[in-house]
């Protein structure tokens, strides 16, 4: 490849800052200001050498048009219940975003209830969240713009479909919690920033501290919402609200960064003598009971009888349990479903009034139980694939529930369990067939392989059939490794044609730090041992050479968000092993990240660099920190790092753009620019998207356009060939 001509970008050598006694250079400070011109400068040279590579990328329009034709498939969500009434999403298939239906009964003529479609021409207003009230008279929802995570919350009255006045604003990590009376809904949000009007929200930087949970009375303007709870002396604090499916309580959950830990309030509204009316105007808090006041645990409410609670907790259980209190007795808790000694207990809710549907994670798998409610016993294992399995929904009212199930090979599936007569009937309720995709074509096995500590690492491949292992394929290499996240098998229409007609084999890299075997797995991956994350990724690339399936120059490694923190700290540590890396919108600058915007909540897996000994941790693995020519001691010859696309946005406020951009400016700095004959020949390049965001919410067609971008970019520098 010739050698691009990056654009220079100026090295502010002024600013250094002081860490606990260490001298830290950060040329590229200025360009943390998005509104600054220079900075829309810089961005503006690089999407000019970005489209000026693409454009030699060949296979861009094939694959825009294969996977926009694979995609091109009807996909349905789990229907729900609300009043007499079903709801379920929808996409017929390349509609930017899926279309929300109602029905009387499951065989009736849907609706359309809210189509967010027809609120922008361009596809970037996105429903970011939604709730229909018991009653099933109102759906309060809320809208993101660009891709942003500020949302603005509309009212519609279900049966005329009308708009109602009720606007809010600066709605930020919220959910919409109605009242049972209908009168009105629970929802957090942050103060307006000060000169918030005129602020295009998402491009700005600034921290978010000090949430607050309100409740808006319906047909009201927001000034009369009432301030249910802040907490000055915790501006971290974010706060969750929840009514207890008999519409008695109020449980408020309080977290102050992204750890399964969380606070446990309460209260009894209908202990509130002039109702939640009565808080109108004044200034006093909603009285609550503080069931849970530390950050020992996470609790989350399954159901109650009264006074009467079952909690799923990892209160000395890091892979989960079913727990039970009342809440006049609040210190005997007794364990309804004890821990599993491997499998993760991920969610149990209630159904046909007095059974649970628990889901576990086994091996990165989802088990899907009826058990009984009271005692915990098991009673039913129904007998999934091997799979993934979302959106349970179920109610304790009704004898049957609907989950989705899919998979790798798998487009996606609605089951309906029917449990009205004892032992559970499970039928297909929906099945999704994707034109062009035959799963006969393709295998996807479970690996495990040994990471640098010796600890086994789940990874999932899809090949083709039958290919053999000679290390000629092509590879894309996914993970995560965070916030105990965990990457389950799902479908993915752009990674079939990469691998249908690029011979692609992908994977997916189940590394630490995620919550694939629990607490216990994200913890070995956060904090002080993040670079177990890195060592367990470099370990998967590794397994991949020395099986067969590929060799460093035909690897690509891609990660998103904390992934991209992955990929950039990865190429940093063996730029030799890698032919090609895609980092979207990653957390690049570890010294800083909690700086800007919603960042100050990750410091629960990454610690904070205002803390000694913290700062010591960041420093060794800060992408932004640690890029270097790369030297090959035996060939004593400089080795170039991999082929490089940064991927990010002009609204993300997830992860503000500043971190790729800077990342950029340094990687083009120390590999290409600052070196006459430098060996970097792979291009290190930047894809930056508009009215976009951090991912939530991206329309169908922005989707298509960045897979083709990223992918034919990936096929080219690994030269893979189109067949
Ligand atoms: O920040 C996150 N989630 C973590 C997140 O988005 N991260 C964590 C690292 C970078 C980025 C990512 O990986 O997507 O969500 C906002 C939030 C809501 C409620 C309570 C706390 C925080």
């Amino acid at each position: 490849k010739d050698r691009l001509q990056y654009p220079l970008a100026r090295r502010d050598e002024s600013v250094v800052e002081d860490y606990h006694g260490l001298k830290i250079k950060d040329p590229y400070r200025w360009l943390e200001d998005p509104d600054a011109e220079e900075v829309k400068e810089f961005v503006q040279n690089q999407v000019r050498l970005t489209d000026s590579v693409l454009e030699n990328c060949e296979t861009k329009e094939k694959l825009r048009h294969n996977i926009t034709s694979l995609i091109d498939h009807p996909r349905y969500g789990s229907p729900f219940r609300r009043g007499d009434k079903y709801f379920y999403f929808h996409n017929t298939g390349l509609q930017a975003h899926s279309v929300l239906y109602m029905q009387g009964d499951l065989e009736a003529e849907p609706e359309v209830l809210l189509d967010p479609n027809t609120l922008s021409d361009d596809g970037t207003v996105s429903l970011n969240t939604f709730s229909i009230s018991e009653d099933a008279k109102y759906l309060a929802y809320g809208l993101s713009s660009s891709g942003s995570d500020w949302v603005a919350i509309k009212v519609i009255k279900i049966d005329d479909k009308k708009v109602e006045p009720d606007t809010l604003s600066w709605v930020k990590f919220s959910g919409i919690t109605w009242t049972h009376d209908t009168k009105g809904f629970f929802y957090g949000r942050y103060p307006a920033p000060k000169d918030g009007e005129d602020i295009d929200a998402g491009t700005e930087t600034n921290s978010n501290l000090y949430h607050e949970m309100y409740y808006h009375f319906l047909g009201t303007d927001q000034s009369q919402d009432i301030l249910c709870w802040r907490d000055h002396e915790n501006p971290k604090y974010m706060f969750g609200a929840e009514v207890t499916d008999d519409g008695k309580y109020l449980f408020m959950s309080i977290g102050e960064g992204c750890d399964p830990v969380n606070k446990l309030y309460y209260c009894d509204l209908s202990s509130l003598s002039g109702g939640l009316e009565s808080f109108r105007g004044s200034s006093t808090f909603l009285p609550f009971v503080k069931l849970i006041d530390t950050f020992d645990a996470q609790y989350i409410v399954i159901s109650n009888d009264d006074s009467l609670f079952t909690f799923l907790t990892n209160k000395d259980a890091p892979k989960y349990k079913l727990v039970r209190v009342d809440l006049k007795e609040p210190t005997s808790w007794t364990d309804v479903i004890e821990e599993h000694e491997k499998d993760v207990l991920e969610s149990a809710c209630v159904v046909n009034r007095n059974q649970l549907v628990v889901c576990y994670m086994s091996d990165v798998k989802h088990i899907l139980q009826i058990r009984d409610l009271e005692s915990g016993s098991l009673l039913h294992q129904l007998d999934v694939d091997i799979g993934s399995v979302s959106d349970v929904s179920a109610r304790r009212k009704d004898n049957a529930f609907f989950f989705s199930f899919t998979s790798y090979l798998t487009p996606g599936v609605i089951y309906k369990c029917d449990l009205a007569n004892g032992s559970p009937e499970v039928k297909v309720f929906r099945e999704v067939a994707v034109p062009g995709f035959d799963r006969e074509a393709f295998q996807a096995t479970q690996v495990f392989f040994p990471s640098k500590d010796g600890t086994k690492i789940p990874m999932f491949i899809v090949a083709k059939k039958g290919i053999k292992l000679d290390g000629s394929h092509p590879c894309l290499l996914y993970a995560y490794g965070g916030f105990n996240i965990s990457i389950t098998p799902s479908f993915s229409a752009s990674r079939i044609v990469l691998s249908k007609h690029l011979g692609v084999v992908f994977c997916f890299a189940n590394i630490r730090g995620g919550g694939e075997y629990g607490e216990e797995w994200h913890k070995a991956g956060s904090l002080a041992k993040k670079q177990n994350c890195f060592d367990d990724f470099i370990s998967g690339a590794e397994y991949l050479v020395s099986a067969g399936y590929t060799q460093p120059s035909k690897l690509c490694i891609e990660g998103g968000s904390n992934g991209g923190l992955l990929i950039g700290a990865c190429i940093n540590q063996r730029p030799d092993l890698f032919g090609c890396a895609l980092a979207h919108v990653g957390v690049m600058d570890m010294l800083r990240f909690h700086k800007f915007t919603i960042g100050h909540a990750w410091t629960s897996d990454y610690g904070c660099s205002e803390n000694e000994k913290e700062f010591h941790w960041l420093i060794k693995y800060s992408p932004l920190h640690n890029v270097k020519r790369p030297w090959e001691q035996q060939t004593d010859s400089l080795v170039q790092y991999p082929s490089t696309m940064l991927l990010t946005a002009d609204h993300d406020d997830r992860v503000v753009p500043l971190h790729s951009l800077k990342l950029l400016a340094t990687m083009q700095h120390v590999l290409c620019t600052s070196l006459e004959n430098s060996p970097q020949t792979n291009p290190i390049i930047g894809r930056i998207e508009v009215k976009a965001g951090h991912g939530a919410g991206r329309p169908t067609q922005k989707i298509i356009d960045e897979a083709a971008d990223r992918y034919s970019f990936m096929a080219k520098m690994v030269n893979a060939t189109w067949t």
